[in-house]
């Protein structure tokens, strides 16, 4: 756990950068600082590993005062992954990540096996290894950043903006590829982020920093969004907050899922509109993968692939409720498909069973009376 009590930090001549923070975050969890430019969302995670020393006030890693211990020790606990990477331009891939691992004591072997295995579990293959980081994509070379730091195993984890430098589509599967690797790996991290929507997808609790640097709030993002301490967090966290909660609510086992019938490629127009219910007709391949919706009435021909509709988004078992509202809506018959995980087609959501879904999601969360 990272404690910090009662922090503050002025720079001489400027107001205050932080003042008075006292927050924790959980061992094995995400915490995100957000909060507008110039709040003191990098003057406070550089308090934690020293980069910047605090004028008052106590940071504790698992309950030892950060200011007792040597720095470099300090430092070598604390993965740190920042804006652009920060990767050495002279070395290669596998070097830079090593070079974390070597400085930790590992012999120089052990070093090089350790980077190429994290190399794997950020993503990239070994065929990236004795790249320099001028020939990696921006998101490669973030994508190294992660790997260096995680390279010493350490327990805890700083990242300043670590997805920012990378366009919106890139910055989406970083953030997916990092939250399925922190489910595996479980570190102790504190991340640094102007983005709300980032901040909430990632973190298991949000600190909503204000200018001059003091805690607006702390909490889920759950909490957060059902829930803004006052005007200031309301209008950070923006207006789609309704909507959003829907991404936190699992549909499983509250949304009814209808039976559908459905059909394979190469049926002759008659027996479709036999066996459909409506104007439209589920198509599925022969491992029972949707492919699309068919227009029974409309068929002249046995149907081929280019009859199918595909303009429904799948939601998957396990996914949430905005998922399932998004198939539905998508879905040129009204009924949103479900999957299992392996793909294979479960049955149908029809819009109004996601509605009502959502009313008892919404009674039931932080705070939302009927
Ligand atoms: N070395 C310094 N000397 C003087 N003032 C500083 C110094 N570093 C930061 N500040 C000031 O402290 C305040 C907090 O800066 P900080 O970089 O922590 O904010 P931030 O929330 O991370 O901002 P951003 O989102 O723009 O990166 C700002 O007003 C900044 O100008």
């Amino acid at each position: 756990m990272i404690v910090f009590d009662k922090v503050s930090k002025h720079y001489a001549g400027a107001t205050k950068a932080v003042d008075s923070l006292s927050l924790e975050a959980p061992t094995g969890k995400l915490t995100v600082f957000v909060g507008p430019s110039g709040c003191g969302k990098t003057t406070s995670l550089r308090m934690i590993n020293r980069l910047v020393t605090p004028s008052s006030g106590t940071i504790l890693l698992d309950g030892e005062p950060t200011d007792r211990m040597d720095v470099a020790l300090l430092r070598r606990r604390i993965g740190y992954v920042i804006q652009h990477a920060g990767l050495f331009p002279h070395r290669t891939v596998v070097q830079n990540i090593a070079t974390t691992a070597h400085l930790n004591g590992a012999p120089k072997q052990k070093a090089l096996r350790t980077a190429h295995d994290l190399l794997e579990r950020v993503g990239l293959t070994s065929a990236f290894a004795d790249r320099y980081p001028w020939q990696l994509s921006g998101g490669q070379q973030q994508r190294v950043g992660v790997a260096r730091a995680l390279a010493s195993d350490p327990k805890f984890m700083l990242m300043d903006e670590p997805f920012s430098a990378v366009d919106p589509v890139v910055r989406g599967q970083l953030q997916d590829e990092f939250l399925r690797l922190q489910r595996e790996i479980g570190k102790t991290i504190i991340m640094v982020t102007h983005d709300i929507d980032e901040a909430l997808k990632l973190g298991d609790q949000v600190a909503v920093l204000r200018t001059g640097g003091t805690l607006a709030q702390i909490a889920t993002p759950q909490e957060l969004l059902a829930r803004p301490a006052d005007a200031f967090v309301a209008d950070f966290i923006g207006r789609d907050r309704g909507y959003r909660f829907l991404s936190f609510a699992e549909f499983d086992g509250t949304v009814p899922l209808s039976t559908e019938p459905t059909v394979v490629l190469g049926k002759a127009p008659e027996s479709l509109r036999q066996i459909a219910t409506g104007r439209w007709i589920l198509v599925l391949d022969a491992e029972r993968r949707p492919l699309g919706w068919a227009d029974a009435h409309g068929l002249k021909q046995p149907l081929r692939e280019g009859d199918l509709n595909l303009s429904g988004t799948l939601a998957s078992e396990g996914s949430s409720l905005r998922h399932v509202l998004d198939a539905a809506l998508s879905s040129p018959s009204g009924r949103g498909v479900v999957v299992a995980r392996s793909g294979e087609f479960v049955g149908t959501a029809t819009l109004s069973n996601v509605v009502a879904a959502i009313e008892r999601a919404r009674v039931g969360k932080v705070g939302v009376q009927p």
